[in-house]
């Protein structure tokens, strides 16, 4: 599980403290949660062995992208915007280092119309196809499409994300498990400070609980 947008060493400290696989920053200047490449690399140089920093990016163009990935050691990266399968590959190396590519889900009964297999298709070099909600500001919006609206069968790995929360994420792996190869979901908004202002601080309690949800859930697969 990945938990994304930090911009605190507290919130790194209490995202591997829990247990989680991955941690993301945001590295498109217009989101709240925006942190630059010299930043991240050093939030990310606290990161213990076998917990991957994840490099967000929207549109960004391959130099930036391949630099960032060079200077966050061990950085895999998540393209959120319109990058084209051979905008990825360009940005990628291709092939020296791997990426996420986010699918933006029509909220609502549009998101029928997103065609899932043929989008995993066409990124097939992806590690992992992201699942998100599409928003204003292309992420990050804490809202959840309609999971049941996705197709029974996706030949790729998949990361489910957008509005999930303690709360909801086990619904979510129910719903989503047993239509990929592997499901690992990602959480941003719902674990962080209620309130106003607070885009990007963390809250080690939503952490905590939200990867408990996600074992629990876990756990009733292989019960
Ligand atoms: O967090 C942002 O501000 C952001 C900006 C632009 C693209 C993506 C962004 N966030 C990512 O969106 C998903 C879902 O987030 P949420 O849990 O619904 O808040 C996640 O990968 C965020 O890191």
């Amino acid at each position: 599980m990945k938990i994304c947008g930090l911009t605190r060493e507290a919130d790194v400290d209490a995202a591997v403290e829990a247990g989680a696989d991955a941690i993301g920053f945001v590295l498109y200047p217009k989101s709240p949660r925006a942190v630059t490449v010299e930043r991240a690399a050093e939030l990310a140089s606290r990161l213990p062995p076998f917990i991957t920093p994840v490099l967000l990016f929207v549109n960004a163009d391959a130099p930036e992208v391949m630099a960032s990935l060079a200077q966050v050691k061990g950085a895999i990266a998540q393209f959120h915007g319109e990058e084209t399968p051979e905008q990825c590959e360009e940005a990628t190396g291709p092939g020296r280092f791997r990426y996420l590519r986010a699918a933006r889900i029509p909220l609502g009964a549009a998101g029928a119309g997103f065609d899932l297999v043929k989008y995993a298709s066409d990124y097939s070099h992806a590690q992992a196809i992201l699942l998100d909600a599409h928003v204003e500001g292309y992420g990050g919006g804490g809202k959840a499409f309609d999971w049941s609206l996705l197709p029974p069968a996706v030949d790729a790995h998949l990361v489910l994300s957008g509005g999930l929360t303690p709360a909801n994420v086990s619904d979510g792996i129910h719903s989503l498990r047993t239509r990929c190869k592997t499901l690992s979901v990602d959480v941003s908004s719902g674990v962080e400070i209620d309130g106003p202002g607070h885009k990007g601080l963390k809250d080690a309690g939503k952490i905590r609980a939200f990867v408990a949800a996600v074992r629990a859930a876990d756990a009733s697969f292989s019960s």
